[in-house]
């Protein structure tokens, strides 16, 4: 069969059925019990890494190898092993094996796969599925964002009083950064809002604002695989994407704003602590003089 005039959509396919299997797995682990063997911790004694994190992310590198060995990868396991964390105008795939390793450890049914692809440092499409919903999530650039093929939409809601928040409490317990979660949290629960959300996951709660049932999902101290995969489905299903500054996302800075359009981003913006965690293509470590 020749080879299709549009190769990142052969990407694109592919990430799809990568991502289905690593679901696959992830449920088998989920469903025999065991996903809580092996769990390491990587940053904070609450930033988890499993055995199942390892295999997925695996899989879907060797496989991508196969099929497209000029690409470069970065990726949550590699990374954390030593890979660096650098975005080039390479085709990259962005990998988080499972978006909410936590969740997966204690059976709370919101995980993600997370697979983006950026080409000169723009993501053209992001696939995340929600491997215990069951739900694929997929975009294109200026193609549209899908739910198992069906159109997403985020919310048209422009008052803030009627909004639904997300957000987490991330895996930094320094009592600073704990005093300034909170602080925002206060500030954005106060307007009020209806309610405040956390899936657990970066990005399906990016998926929850590009599927409309929430405005605007902020975090600092998320990673660019986290969110890569997500920004696209977000912005093609017509909302925007912002740093906690009000400025424009930054991939790499740890910080985002993720919302249904700019009336909600700019009035949740207005009451955000700024604050930052290193960034992720920072240099490495020096050795000592
Ligand atoms: O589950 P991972 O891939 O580690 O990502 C989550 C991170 O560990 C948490 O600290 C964040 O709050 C979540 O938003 C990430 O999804
Ligand atoms: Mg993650």
């Amino acid at each position: 069969m020749s080879k299709s005039h549009d190769p990142w959509q052969d990407a694109m396919d592919h990430a799809v059925a990568v991502a289905r299997k690593s679901g696959e797995m992830i449920r088998e682990v989920v469903q025999n019990q065991d996903q809580s063997s092996l769990v390491q911790t990587k940053s904070s004694a609450v930033d988890l890494v499993t055995e199942t994190d390892q295999k997925v992310e695996r899989l879907i590198i060797q496989s991508v190898k196969s099929k497209f060995p000029s690409h470069r990868f970065i990726g949550e396991e590699s990374v954390s092993s030593g890979e660096p964390c650098i975005l080039t105008s390479d085709p990259t795939w962005i990998i988080d094996p499972i978006d909410g390793t936590t969740n997966f450890v204690h059976r709370y049914p919101f995980v993600g796969v997370c697979i983006g692809f950026a080409v000169n440092q723009q993501v053209e499409w992001g696939v995340v599925y929600s491997a215990i919903e069951d739900k694929m999530f997929t975009a294109r650039r200026g193609r549209g964002a899908f739910c198992n093929g069906r159109p997403l939409q985020v919310s048209t809601q422009t008052d803030v009083h009627r909004s639904m928040v997300a957000t987490e409490f991330g895996s930094d317990r320094d009592p600073q950064v704990v005093d300034k979660i909170f602080s925002s949290l206060h500030k954005v629960l106060s307007l009020p809002v209806h309610g405040v959300r956390g899936a657990g996951s970066a990005a399906l709660n990016m998926c929850a604002v590009a599927r409309g049932s929430v405005e605007l999902y902020y975090e600092t101290g998320v990673h660019v695989w986290d969110i890569a995969a997500a920004s696209v489905i977000v912005t093609e299903a017509g909302g925007v994407l912002r740093d906690t500054t009000g400025g424009a996302l930054d991939l790499m800075s740890r910080r985002i704003v993720a919302a249904n359009n700019e009336t909600i981003a700019t009035r949740i913006i207005a009451e955000l602590e700024v604050y930052s965690s290193e960034r992720d293509d920072r240099a490495p470590d020096c050795e000592p003089e």
